[in-house]
This record gives structure tokens, sequence and C-alpha cells, in this order.
């Protein structure tokens, strides 16, 4: 690395970071294309790794809030992570993750968040895979009949333009009740939720949003797909209630000149395995790793999440990355401070933000040897803490 030298990256450069990330991921933007990609490096802070004036490595972290159980965090948001072929494996992507920590203490975030091109990179740098998405498919060849009634009242379609306005309460109010979720302004929905064109298939329709105003509510994002197979693309659903949920359901399996709904991406307890009374109709095809958490200011973090129970424990947590985490900590509702106490487990970071939304189970992670239990069943007394309602999830790529 003593070749290099780690500054940021000038806003004029945006197309030349563009152009990298076609490099490390074997893409190719067209000319009439830089436009719809250029909104994201630009507001993120974007850390280059230079020798002399080559950029050999980049990463940029833009600000979000992030749903955590009972709290909305500061987070720094990382994506566009790649070093030149002629560069990897000699520090350089360390040397820029320990920037953006540094970044992320200085600007006061107490998380961070990405997703992982491959799972094997990330854990040495302290995040944890902190929840999961399942893909599934539902045939709607045949009426799709549904064990819980549908909500009566109408649906109605709205522009794109309007999605912040009239859905995107909705889904504020659905990431505070399911951690994970990342709260969307108005640019996040157009370009990132709602592009007109899709990235991967050119062939679906431009983006339709189904809304049930009011009250409880709820709205469907799909994009359509006629030739071939006509199929629904769902690309996010979020009710209020599962009435409202089912009636969303109902609508895309009735859409004309289709006879199937894929959704790539729902949370793994979703409700329409179940709310189909037909389960045979709702055929879950994947199950894969999203979001991967880091816990910045782990004590920060800790403290800002709700607790399940009224217990209070010691962890001794490990952090050779950030040693304002490593230590004992008493941990309690509300609380995480200092102590001298004997810990109840022994953990490291990367263990901790994986199970920090709920998702993970300490127990199993103690089963697999990775976290120490000092005091029999400390690992359940944790898990009961940090339980939650509902799985964590995010839908929001980047
Ligand atoms: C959030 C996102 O944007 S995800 C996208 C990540 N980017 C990509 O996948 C694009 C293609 N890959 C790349 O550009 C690079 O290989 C990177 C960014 C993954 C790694 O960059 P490098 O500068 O080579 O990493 P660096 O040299 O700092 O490696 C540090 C450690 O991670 C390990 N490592 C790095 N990449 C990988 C990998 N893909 N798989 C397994 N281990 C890896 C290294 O072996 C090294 O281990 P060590 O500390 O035990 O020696």
């Amino acid at each position: 690395m003593s070749d290099l030298e780690i500054r940021p990256v000038p806003e004029a450069d945006l197309d030349r970071m563009i152009n990298f990330a076609d490099l490390v991921f074997h893409g190719r933007t067209a000319d009439d294309e830089y436009e719809r990609y250029r909104w994201l490096p630009r507001r993120s802070e974007r850390i280059g790794t230079y020798a002399g004036d080559t950029l050999v490595g980049q990463l940029a972290a833009f600000p979000m809030r992030l749903s955590v159980p009972g709290a909305l965090l500061d987070c720094s948001a990382v994506t566009y992570v790649g070093v030149l072929p002629t560069h990897r494996r000699r520090g350089v992507l360390t040397s820029m993750m320990e920037r953006m920590h540094a970044d992320a203490i200085a600007a006061n975030r107490p998380v961070a968040a990405l997703w992982a091109s491959q799972s094997a990179i990330y854990g040495r740098y302290g995040f944890g895979n902190a929840d999961r998405a399942i893909g599934l498919e539902i045939d709607t060849s045949r009426p799709l009949k549904l064990r819980t009634e549908p909500d009566p009242r109408p649906l109605r379609l709205i522009d794109r333009e309007a999605a912040a306005e009239v859905i995107g309460p909705i889904h504020t109010r659905a990431i505070e009740r399911r951690p994970g979720g990342l709260v969307r302004d108005a640019e996040w929905w157009l370009q990132n939720v709602l592009p007109s064109e899709d990235e991967e298939d050119d062939d679906l329709s431009e983006p339709r949003i189904a809304v049930m105003d009011g009250d409880p509510g709820g709205y469907a994002v799909y994009r359509t797909h006629h030739s071939g197979r006509g199929t629904v693309h769902l690309v996010d659903l979020e009710a209020d209630t599962p009435q409202v949920e089912a009636a969303l359901w109902r609508y895309l399996s009735e859409i004309d000149l289709t006879d199937r709904v894929k959704a790539d991406s729902r949370p793994v307890d979703d409700l329409i395995p179940y709310m189909a009374a037909d389960p045979d109709q709702v055929t879950v095809k994947s199950e894969y790793g999203a979001l991967w958490i880091r816990l910045i200011d782990a004590p920060a973090a800790l403290r800002a999440r709700s607790w399940a129970s009224a217990d209070s424990l010691v962890i001794d947590l490990h952090d050779a990355r950030l040693p304002a985490n490593q230590g004992r900590w008493r941990l309690a509702a509300g609380a995480c401070e200092q102590t001298g106490d004997a810990p109840d487990l022994t953990l490291n970071t990367t263990e901790l933000a994986a199970a920090y939304l709920g998702g993970v189970s300490l127990r199993m992670l103690a089963r697999l040897g990775v976290v120490t239990e000092h005091t029999p069943g400390a690992a359940e007394r944790l898990d009961r803490a940090f339980s939650v309602p509902l799985a964590p999830y995010t839908n929001d790529g980047f």
C-alpha cells in the first residue's frame, strides 16, 4: 500500500466510478445509461485508492437510516466496492474499510450496512449477515383462494412520481414494525425502487403501483411481462393489515393475460405461503442472505434497540478493528455500560452484528462454538431479549 494513496473521488469523476464498477463487476454501461447510474455515487462519500492519478480501488458510502428493533439508526450504506485485478490482495480494500469506519465514527453513525457480492469478504471487517430473504412463485392459472378475507375497499393505480408522497408513509410504518428496512426519500423511490426501466430485464414493463388508500393502507409495486408466459413480477408489497395484504395478493393474481406471480424478494416469514388456501399454488424457490451490518458504535447501537425481556447480562465483546467496542458490557433494556463483572457470554463483533436485528440465534452460534457461554443459558437469554415479532428483512438493494 505504500505506493498508494487514499483520497476522495471528486464529483467530476462519477462516470469514472461507473466505468470502474463495470471493470470489476464485468458489466458494460451504454452511453445513454450513465445518467441513470450517477445518482448513487453522487450522493455518496466516495473513497478512492490511487496510484498516482490511476484509480485502483473505490468504495462509496452514503448516509441512510436503518430500521432496527424499536428505532431508526443513522447508517453508512456501503456500495461500489472494487479493486483493480492488478492490485488485488495487497490490502487496498482493508485500507478503504478503515477509512469508511473512521468516516462513519466522525459522522456519528452507529451502524454500517452492505450487500455482499461474496459472503467470504466482509466478516473480517466486523460485518455479520443480519437478515435473509426468500424468492417465491405463485401459480395464478387458476383462482388464488385465500384463507384471509381480503379488505373489500377498492385499489387504484398511481404514477411513480406520486410514490414518495402516497406510499412512502405506508413503507415507513412497515419498517418501523419490521427491522432491516431503509428510510426511502423521493430520490430513492424513483431511482432505486421505481426506475422506469428494469436494470436486468429490458422486456419488463414500467413499474406499476397499486394502492389501497386510507388507514389501514397498503401498496404493491410490480412490473409485467407478456412475451412468452404472462408474468407479474412483484417488486415491493407492504400492508398495514393481513386483510389489506390479502387484497393486494388477490389483485396481483387476477391481472389479465398473466398466469403467475414471481417475487424475488420477500421476508422469510411472509404470509402468502400460509395465506393461500391451496399451499401448492405458492412455491418458495430460493432463500438467501440479504443485508450485512457492522456495529460501528456497538454501545450506542445496543442502547438504541428495544429489548423483549427485563433481563440483564454481561458480554465480553471482541472487536479487533474498532477498539472502542472492545471489552465487557452490561446490557439491559436501553443500557450498555462498561463493567468489571464476569461475562455471561464472549463473542465477536461479527456475531453480535448478525444477531442484532433479531434474525440470527445466539444459541445456534453458541452450538457452533463461535460464541462462548460462561453462564449456562446466557445465549438463550440474550436471544429472548433480542427477539422480534417480525423477522428482519431488507428490500432495498444498493
Ligand atoms: C458492498 C459491495 O460493493 S460488494 C462488492 C465487492 N466487490 C467485488 O466483488 C468486485 C470484485 N472483487 C474486488 O474488487 C476485490 O477482489 C475485493 C474488493 C473483493 C477485495 O479487494 P482486495 O484489495 O483484494 O482485498 P484485501 O487485499 O484488502 O483483502 C483483505 C483480506 O480479504 C481477503 N479477501 C478479499 N477478497 C476476498 C474474496 N473475494 N474472497 C475471499 N477472501 C477475500 C483477502 O484474501 C485478505 O485476507 P487476509 O487478510 O487473510 O490476507
